[in-house]
C-alpha cells in the first residue's frame, strides 16, 4: 500500500502558513510548497518572506522594543505570559506533535525525546521564566581610593533575530525564544522551510498567552532571500542561530559589519569512547546506535556518530548495535510503531549514499545498511541504518557531520589514544565515555575539548547548559548563562562624596 500523510493533513486542519508583522498575519507575493521526506506528497504552502517582508519585521520587532510595553514589563508580567505559554504548549503538544510529523516526518511515537518533544519546551519556558526575578546585576565596592558606588545592571539586548533548523523545532523555538523573551528582548524568528508549519503553530501560541503586538514576529522561507535579509539587517541587536556549520560561518562575516552579538549552535561529530571494562558494551552501541537511528536517523547535532571502541571490545560493540539496527521501523510517522524518520530531502539522502560509498572506496568495513529502502517506502527518503567497522579518524565518515544513520566505529588500543582520536577533529560538541573505571571516567571527560561529556549515559535536560568548543558553536543554551545572553550589561557609577567629584 502506497504511504500518504494526506488524511492527517485533514484532521490537524492544516492552513497555508502566513507571516507575522507587528502583530498582524500577512501574505506574501511568494510562497514555498513543502513536500513531505516520506512519501514525497505535497503537505502545503507558507508564504515566503522578501527583503521588504523581513525589514517590517525587523521594524515591528525593534518599534516594539523601543517604544512598547515588553521590554518595560515588571518581572511578574513576564513570568506570568511564559508560564501561561508553557501550560499552552502542554495543552496543544498533540497538535504540534501532528503538525511537526507532517513538517519533517518525525514518528509521534518519538514525540518525547528531548530533541523532539513539546513538553520538554514547555519546561525550557518555565525555567527561564525563572530567571525573570532572580538574575540582576551587582553592587561593587571601591576598589581603591574614595567612597563611591558601582552597580551593575542587566538589560535587554534588543532585537533578536532567531534562526532555526528543521530537525528540533520544539525545543530549538524554546532555548531561543524562552530567554529571549524572560529577558525582556523582542524577537523575529524564522523557522527553517522544512518545518514551518509546527512553529507557526507555536507562534500563534505565544499571541495566545497574552504577548503584547510586536514582541514576536514571524518570517517564514528560505536561506535566501529570508534568511539572508535577517542576518544583514542593521537594526538586529543579535542572531542567535542554530543550524549548519556553513551558515554559522556566514552568519559571523554578515553580523561583523555592525558588530550583532552572535549565539551559535553548529554540527559536531561526537564521539562515544567505549572502553572494554564498560559496565555494559552492549548498552554502550545500543546508545549510540539509537541516537544514530532512533526517532530523527542521525540527523541530530549531538548525536554519537564517531564511536571509539578498545579492540578487543569492538565485535561485541558491533553485534549489538546491529541487532538495534535490524529493529529500526520506518513508515508512517503517526502509525505508532514507527521508530524513525525519513532523511529531510532529497539533497541528504544523496549526500549520505554518497558517504557510504566513500566510506567503502576508503576501506572502512560496511556490516550493514547503506541502502536506501525500497517497497512501499521508495518514495520517501529513507536509508537503512548503517553502521562502519575498522575506520581510522582520516577518512571522510568520522570526520564529517553526516546527518544520517550512520555509525563509524574506530577501534583504538590506549586512553592516550582514544583520547587523541577524539578530539582530532574541527567539532566539539558532545561525547560519551564508557568505563567502570571512575578515575579514567574524570581523567578522559577533562582531556576532550568538548561542551557536554556523557559518562556511561547521556542525558539532556532544561536547565543543562547545551553547547560546543570549536567549530560547533559559540555560547551555551540552557541555563542561567543562556539567559545572561541575551541581556547587555550596563555599569552606573557615583562618587558618594565631595572629594571624588
Ligand atoms: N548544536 C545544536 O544545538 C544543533 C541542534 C540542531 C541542529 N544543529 C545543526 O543544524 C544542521 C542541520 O540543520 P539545517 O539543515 O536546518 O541547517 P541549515 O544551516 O541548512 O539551516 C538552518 C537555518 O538557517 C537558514 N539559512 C540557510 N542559509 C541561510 C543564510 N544564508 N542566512 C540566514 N539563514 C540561513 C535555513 O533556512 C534554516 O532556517 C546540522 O549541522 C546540525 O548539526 C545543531
Amino acid at each position: 500500500m502506497t504511504l500518504t500523510v494526506q488524511p492527517h493533513r485533514e484532521t490537524l486542519g492544516l492552513e497555508d502558513g502566513r507571516l507575522l508583522i507587528g502583530g498582524e498575519f500577512r501574505e506574501a507575493d511568494k510562497t514555498w510548497t513543502h513536500r513531505h521526506p516520506a512519501t514525497g506528497e505535497e503537505v502545503g504552502s507558507f508564504a515566503v518572506a522578501s527583503e521588504q517582508d523581513v525589514d517590517a519585521a525587523v521594524r515591528a520587532a525593534r518599534k516594539a522594543f523601543d517604544e512598547g510595553p515588553w521590554p518595560r514589563s515588571k518581572a511578574g508580567e513576564r513570568i506570568k505570559v511564559l508560564r501561561r505559554y508553557g501550560d499552552l504548549l502542554r495543552e496543544h503538544a498533540d497538535e504540534l506533535k501532528g503538525l511537526q510529523a507532517l513538517d519533517n516526518g518525525v514518528p509521534l511515537s518519538f514525540g518525547q525525546i528531548y530533541a523532539t518533544s513539546v513538553s520538554i519546551a514547555a519546561d525550557i519556558f518555565d525555567h527561564h521564566a525563572g530567571w525573570i526575578d532572580k538574575v540582576g546585576g551587582q553592587t561593587l565596592p571601591p576598589y581603591q581610593g574614595g567612597d563611591h558606588l558601582a552597580m551593575t545592571f542587566r538589560e535587554p539586548v534588543g532585537v533578536v533575530a532567531a534562526i532555526l533548523p528543521w530537525n528540533a523545532p520544539f525545543v530549538l523555538f524554546a532555548q531561543k525564544l524562552a530567554p529571549a523573551l524572560a529577558a525582556g528582548c523582542t524577537v523575529v524568528v524564522k523557522p527553517s522551510e522544512y518545518a514551518s508549519f509546527c512553529v507557526i503553530r507555536m507562534v500563534g501560541l505565544l499571541l495566545e498567552a497574552g504577548l503584547p503586538e510586536g514582541v514576536v514576529n514571524l518570517v517564514t522561507g528560505p536561506g535566501t532571500p529570508t534568511g539572508e535579509a535577517l542576518i544583514t539587517h542593521p537594526l538586529v541587536d543579535k542572531i542567535s542561530f542554530t543550524g549548519s556549520r556553513a551558515v554559522g560561518r556566514r552568519i559571523v562575516e554578515a553580523s561583523a559589519g555592525t558588530m550583532k552579538r552572535v549565539s551559535l549552535e553548529l554540527g559536531g561529530k561526537s564521539p562515544a569512547i567505549v572502553f572494554s571494562d564498560a559496565p555494559n558494551v552492549g548498552l554502550a552501541a545500543m546508545t549510540c546506535m539509537g541516537m544514530v537511528t532512533m526517532g530523527l536517523s542521525g540527523q541530530a547535532c549531538v548525536a554519537h556518530t564517531r564511536a571509539l571502541v578498545q579492540r578487543d571490545a569492538q565485535e561485541e560493540f558491533i553485534a549489538m548495535a546491529q541487532v538495534l539496527a535490524g529493529a529500526v521501523t520506518f513508515g508512517d510517522p503517526f502509525d505508532p510503531a514507527v521508530l524513525a524518520s525519513p532523511l529531510i530531502n532529497a539533497k541528504q539522502l544523496d549526500r549520505v549514499l554518497g558517504y557510504v560509498q566513500r566510506g567503502q572506496e576508503d576501506g572502512a568495513r560496511l556490516v550493514t545498511g547503506g541502502t536506501r529502502l525500497e517497497g512501499d517506502l521508495a518514495s520517501g527518503n529513507f536509508v537503512a541504518p548503517t553502521i562502519f567497522a575498522d575506520a581510522t579518524n582520516d577518512m571522510a565518515i568520522a570526520r564529517d557531520e553526516i546527518f544520517g544513520p550512520v555509525l563509524t566505529v574506530v577501534p583504538f588500543d590506549t586512553e592516550e589514544d582514544a583520547i587523541r582520536i577524539a578530539n582530532d577533529t574541527e567539532y566539539g560538541l558532545g561525547a560519551g565515555v564508557y568505563t567502570n573505571d571512575v578515575r579514567r571516567a574524570f581523567r578522559v571527560s577533562k582531556s576532550l575539548r568538548v561542551g557536554m561529556v556523557g559518562i556511561n549515559g547521556f542525558q539532556l535536560e532544561p536547565h543543562i547548559p547545551f553547547g560546543g568548543y570549536k567549530q560547533s558553536g559559540l555560547g551555551r543554551e540552557g541555563g542561567q548563562s543562556a539567559y545572561e545572553a541575551y541581556t547587555e550589561l550596563k555599569t552606573v557609577m557615583m562618587p558618594l562624596t565631595d572629594e571624588m567629584m
